[in-house]
Order: C-alpha cells, then sequence, then structure tokens
C-alpha cells in the first residue's frame, strides 16, 4: 500500500499493516516491514522538544533511549526508514550525525559510516529535505550532530533556522569549546533549538560547572576518554561522574560512549542516568548489513532489546 506522505497525517497504522512503500523525492522507494508497537497516530502536531521528552520520562519514572545514527549510511532513503524504525521501537530523542570528513572526536566505525556516507553524495541539504519529509512521521524528537566547521560555513544563522524550519529540536557540537558557544546559543535561542554541551571525565569541576549551567535539553556526560566506540564494559567511574554532575543540575544527563548491549544499558540507567546514548553499534549494524532491509531488521531486532534493558 503505498500512501501519500501528505495524506498520512491522521492515519493510524496498526500493529500488522505497517508494510507499506513510501515513495520519497531524494531517492528510490524503499520498502520497509516495522512489527514494533503500533506508530503513533501520524499527526501534525508538533513533537515536543528535547527538555520537555525527559520531563515526560521523569514522571513517567522511565530513562530515555537515545540512538545516534550518521545519515546517508547507508543511504539517505534508509536513513530515512531507520528513523522510523527507531522511533517505533522506543526511541525518546534520536541523535542523526552530519556526516564529516574530519570527524576527530568519532572512532573508526562512525568515521567509516561518515566517508562511506560522503561517498553516496550525502550532503545538508539533502539530510534537510529528508527530514521535512520524515519528521512530521516520527513522535521522538531529533537532535542534530554536526561538528562547528559546517555550521560556520553555511552562517550559525541560516543554519540554525534551516535545522529549525526541518523540524529539528536540539543540536550537538562536538568540537565547539564553551567559551565559543555564545553564538550559537544565542541563534539556537532564537530558533527554539536546544544546544546539548558534553562533559567528559577529564573536566575540571568548575568547568563542568559551567557546562551544565550553560547546557541545554539535556547534559551530554562522555562516559570515557578517546574516541566513540563500542567498549566491551563501561565505566564504573560514570557512578561518580552522575553524582558529581547531580551536585551541580536538576537537569536531565544522558550518558553516551561506549555504550553497546542491554546489558550496558541497564547499568547506566541503574547508576542514575536520565538517558542512555548507543551509537557505533547502531551504524556498525546498519552500515555493515548485507543489504538495507537487512539493516533495518537487524536495527528493529537491536532496539527492543535495548528498550527492554529500560523496562
Ligand atoms: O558511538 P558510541 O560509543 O555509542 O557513542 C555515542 C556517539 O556515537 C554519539 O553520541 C556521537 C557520534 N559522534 C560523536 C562525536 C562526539 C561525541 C559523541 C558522538
Amino acid at each position: 500500500m503505498a500512501i501519500a506522505l501528505k495524506s498520512a497525517s491522521f492515519f493510524q497504522l496498526k500493529k500488522t499493516d505497517i508494510n507499506f512503500q513510501v515513495r520519497v523525492p531524494y531517492g528510490k522507494p524503499i520498502i520497509s516491514v516495522r512489527k514494533c508497537a503500533p506508530m503513533a497516530a501520524i499527526c501534525t502536531s508538533p513533537t515536543v522538544g528535547l527538555s520537555e521528552t525527559f520531563t515526560r520520562l521523569k514522571k513517567e519514572g522511565k530513562v530515555a533511549l537515545i540512538p545516534y545514527i550518521t545519515a546517508g549510511d547507508p543511504d539517505l532513503s534508509t536513513t530515512a526508514e531507520a528513523l522510523k524504525v527507531l522511533d517505533s521501537c522506543g526511541s525518546d530523542i534520536i541523535e542523526l550525525g552530519v556526516p564529516y570528513s574530519d570527524p576527530l572526536a568519532d572512532g573508526p566505525v562512525i568515521q567509516a559510516a561518515a566517508t562511506r556516507s560522503l561517498a553516496k553524495g550525502t550532503n545538508f541539504d539533502s539530510i534537510i529535505s529528508m527530514l521535512k519529509e520524515v519528521v512530521p512521521q516520527l513522535s521522538s524528537p531529533i537532535a542534530l550532530f554536526t561538528y562547528y566547521n559546517p555550521i560556520l560555513k553555511r552562517g550559525v544563522d541560516r543554519f540554525m533556522s534551516t535545522i529549525q524550519d526541518a523540524g529539528v529540536h536540539g543540536l550537538v557540537v562536538p568540537d565547539v569549546p564553551l567559551e565559543e558557544t555564545v553564538a550559537l546559543r544565542t541563534e539556537a535561542k532564537k530558533n527554539g533549538i536546544e544546544l546539548v554541551l558534553l562533559t567528559t571525565p577529564t573536566t575540571p569541576r568548575n568547568r563542568m560547572k559551567a557546562i551544565v549551567e550553560t547546557s541545554e535539553g539535556f547534559v551530554y556526560l562522555v562516559s570515557s576518554v578517546g574516541v566513540t566506540g563500542a567498549r566491551a564494559s563501561v565505566s564504573a567511574k560514570v557512578q561518580y561522574l552522575l553524582a558529581e554532575i547531580k551536585e551541580e543540575t536538576t537537569k536531565p544527563i544522558a550518558v553516551g560512549f561506549g555504550i553497546s548491549k542491554p546489558e550496558h544499558v541497564k547499568q547506566v540507567a541503574g547508576w542514575g542516568a536520565d538517558g542512555v546514548i548507543v551509537g557505533s553499534a547502531i551504524v556498525k549494524l546498519l552500515g555493515e548489513a548485507k543489504s538495507p532491509q537487512d539493516g533495518l531488521k537487524e536495527l528493529e531486532e537491536f532496539t527492543k532489546s535495548l528498550k527492554s534493558a529500560l523496562v
């Protein structure tokens, strides 16, 4: 059954018939089968932002599942489907990475994904076009992930208004130092975009205090030194770092880096995290699957396993 995206605005899809062909302007049509929880009614009411999502989850006594994927890997049509799979399989916020040629904070898995995506011709404009089609079908807010250079190239004000117009709620810029976030924060605020800042295990206490006071949406606690990438275990130091940050702020704290299994998710949630971020394990699964359809099916199973660790 082919559904013109526009006419799906009040379409309640039942669990059994989530099997439809979506014709998208930015790439080849793709058949997708999703068996996760019934999609929320696709309505035009705007998704709520990051802070409101955490406020709702806190009231429900829940921890946010926050996956990260690289846009355009293996291709943008699959990214569009992956966003819907992640959304319908229990993600609460979705980090979407803009591929960049010099991802200095990324490990080999995400670096390879960015290289593949750029080789396919993915660029900021094609990502925005895809988001304009897909965001109205999602119940989870999108936090766009990009290095600073692509923002500067476009101009901070134009970048922020463009992502706001595409329905993006949050922004994470891992390589912008706190001292240089003034311009970003000013334009972000004008466009209702929540700028998430990161603190690490080696961030001095007074600097961490300034970061958490400035961060919007949530505080990103990097669990371990080094670059992104699945680890065999999550450092027990995270428990101490969470307690330290909670002394400085009541803002939600999401932990990322190295988290790649349901048991990691359970452990970090048990240490008091308000959100758990999983990136490389998902990027690897999608990027290395035999086909996009296989990748989407594996993504569904993996996302459900991560979500079940939080129930
Ligand atoms: O990949 P990991 O180890 O699961 O970590 C999350 C990470 O991928 C995601 O949040 C992210 C992608 N690129 C980044 C660059 C810096 C900090 C964080 C990120």
